[in-house]
């Protein structure tokens, strides 16, 4: 039962992973984590390098992220294990589809429970740097699948590992970043050293075989135009107290060497504002968490957020202390490259555009280098300076805080199990009746994993449909909705283990055309096993929902951003015709395309849920 619930998400189609069980893909991780040990000083374990794939297949443009390794199937990559910032209730990203698009993922589906917090389940997004953002995708040949949040390779479901890296409610800090953490992915089949990462999605567009022409490449050396390794860092607690995670050395640098690189993404400033139409960005300043991400400055509209492995994790440092890194342009020097124009990396041109432009520009990239401002040892934290403008923001949000009522007990569904996996018996999940007498906290609700395919069984003496959907063969991910417990009894085929009989409940405003709404009639499903049924927050109130929570960008030097890309300099001048416009971009240059963010089966849902509601 407990392999089961590793194991859950894993789909069918993935036949390499259904044959290996958790413990297996553990037994690899041991082993391959003494491979990774005895690898050459010479080698790099990951790197950053023009992508082949990109170049051969039409599909993306710029770096990639390469194996300096042999690495095995089963193989979690914890070593890029990324920083998840959601985006809810978006709806303006889908009607602009600026750059940034590209670079999201859907929540249902890989994490449905960050989907059922906001009103439009379709319409919220997660982000992660590295492999989620620079690998290509397809859905033949991929080499690397999501862990979707640590369950593939027997890590905790809840990706918290320290329960301290959650500030309390009461704290200013509280909603400030992003508690989910631990983005990885899996090897699903071995990796030659050299290799690109190529993630799965859903995505035909690209068919793959290019990668096994890319397989035939040479791998990179360090000497090779935009080689970048990756092993100078990694993430950890920061040590700025409360700041969460942070970026630390993981070898000694030297003044003036570059720590980290990464592309970034432009995204113009009111593609991260609400738009009024959600419950979601209705703070004092309407941000998404992701702005606290984003590289800016306050004369400008144009943000850049930084998608390559790591960068997401800086700070600033705390009161009194001094940044020991600094953001820089990337520079390739006077080299003459031999990489194609869709594999650069770092595209200057986009200096002399104006903010507006830039922030349509598909697949263009721009790349900034972390450089050492002074001796960095091992294990130190790298911080860089988020600017005056975000400083003062901090201390006024500091000073202006007040703790919301019932902050000193609030905890998030996180950290509530995490609390409980600490108490005997977790595996239990309380009925209405229970719910009564010992109730959850108020914050939190019973969701269950749905069905709607879920085949008719009985009607019962009231007149309720009684649905029965439970099959171990195709765990019905995409649908997780508010459910109460109506009574819980001993497997009658394992009497260790609890069966409950749900009752679906709807979410408020929900569509009738969403491919997870409830068909006619009462809905209850038997045989739920504990699997089926999370604890979650209620919609709208996490952290990242508080009116007052933090959201600033990360501010830039004046001089760091070119004066096309400020707004005094915009408005006192008229356009000049030798400046490129985003028009003149081909769609050549486009990453990939994640169209529709649904899964084909969803899609499919959808459409039927669509022509039988026609035909009624
Ligand atoms: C780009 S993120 C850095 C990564 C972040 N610490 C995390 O765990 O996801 C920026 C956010 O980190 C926190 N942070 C960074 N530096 C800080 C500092 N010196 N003091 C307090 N919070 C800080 C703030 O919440 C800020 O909005």
């Amino acid at each position: 039962m407990y392999f089961f619930w590793l194991l859950r998400s894993i789909r069918p189609e993935d036949a390499c992973l259904h044959d290996m069980t958790p413990r297996t893909i553990l037994i690899l991780n041991l082993l391959t984590a003494t491979a990774a040990a005895s690898a050459t000083d010479d080698d790099c374990e990951l790197y950053l390098a023009p992508s082949h794939l990109k170049d051969a297949a039409s599909h993306g443009f710029g770096l990639g992220i390469f194996a300096g390794r042999p690495i095995h199937a089963g193989e979690l990559l914890v070593k890029l294990n990324e920083v998840l910032i959601p985006l809810y209730d978006s709806s303006t990203l889908d009607a602009t589809h600026p750059p940034l698009r590209e670079y999201l993922w859907p929540t249902l589906g890989t994490l449905p429970e960050l989907a059922v917090h906001t009103n439009d389940r379709l319409k919220s997004f997660w982000f992660g740097g590295g492999i989620s953002s620079m690998a290509p995708c397809t859905s033949v040949n991929f080499n690397v699948q999501n862990n979707a949040a640590g369950e593939l390779a027997g890590q905790p479901r809840w990706n918290l590992k320290e329960d301290e890296v959650v500030p309390s409610r009461e704290d200013p800090r509280a909603g400030s970043y992003s508690y989910r953490h631990n983005v990885t992915y899996i090897a699903v089949r071995d990796v030659a050293r050299g290799e690109e990462l190529v993630v799965d999605c859903f995505d035909d567009n690209f068919d793959g075989l290019s990668l096994i022409d890319a397989k035939r490449r040479n791998a990179y050396t360090r000497d090779d135009d935009g080689y970048m390794c990756l092993d100078n860092v990694r993430s950890g607690e920061s040590q700025v107290p409360g700041a969460g995670r942070g970026l630390l050395a993981a070898r000694s640098v030297s003044k003036g060497e570059i720590i980290v690189s990464s592309p970034v993404v432009p995204i113009h400033r009111r593609d991260l504002q609400g738009d009024g139409a959600g419950k979601t960005l209705s703070g004092i300043n309407n941000y998404q968490l992701m702005l606290n991400f984003v590289f800016g400055h306050e004369d400008s509209d144009l943000l850049l957020l930084p998608y390559g492995p790591f960068v997401n994790f800086i700070n600033h440092p705390a009161t009194g202390k001094k940044p020991n890194a600094m953001i820089k342009w990337h520079s390739a020097g006077d080299r003459e490259t031999d990489v194609s124009r869709r594999m650069q990396f770092h595209h200057e041109e986009l200096f002399q555009q104006y903010a507006k432009a830039v922030a349509v520009t598909h697949g263009k990239g721009l790349v900034i280098d972390v450089l050492a401002l002074e001796p960095i040892e091992e294990g130190d934290e790298i911080y860089i300076d988020y600017g005056e403008a975000w400083t003062k923001a901090w201390n006024d949000h500091v000073k202006r805080w007040q703790a919301p009522s019932g902050a000193s007990h609030y905890r998030t569904a996180d950290q509530w199990y995490n609390d409980k996996l600490l108490n005997a018996n977790p595996n239990i999940v309380r009925t209405v009746d229970e719910e009564k007498k010992d109730p959850y906290p108020e914050n939190l609700q019973t969701m269950c994993y749905y069905d709607s395919d879920a085949n008719v069984v009985s009607v019962d003496e009231e007149n309720h449909i009684i649905y029965t959907y439970w099959d171990d063969d195709s765990w019905p991910h995409e649908c997780l909705r508010p459910c109460k417990i109506l009574e819980r009894y001993p497997d009658p085929e394992d009497e260790t283990e609890m069966m409950y009989t749900a009752e679906m409940l709807h979410f408020e405003g929900e569509s009738e055309f969403w491919f997870c709404a409830i068909r006619e009639g009462r809905h209850i499903s038997r045989g739920v096993r504990y699997d089926g049924i999370l604890i979650l927050d209620k919609p709208y109130t996490h952290d990242v929902f508080l009116e007052q929570a933090f959201r600033h960008e990360i501010g830039v030097p004046r001089d760091f951003y070119p004066k096309t890309w400020l707004r005094s300099k915009v408005r006192s001048r008229k356009e000049d015709e030798s400046v490129v416009r985003s028009e003149d971009v081909g769609d050549e240059f486009r990453r990939k395309k994640i169209g529709e963010f649904l899964t084909k089966k969803q899609v499919m849902m959808q459409e039927n849920v669509k022509s039988s509601r026609a035909d009624l």
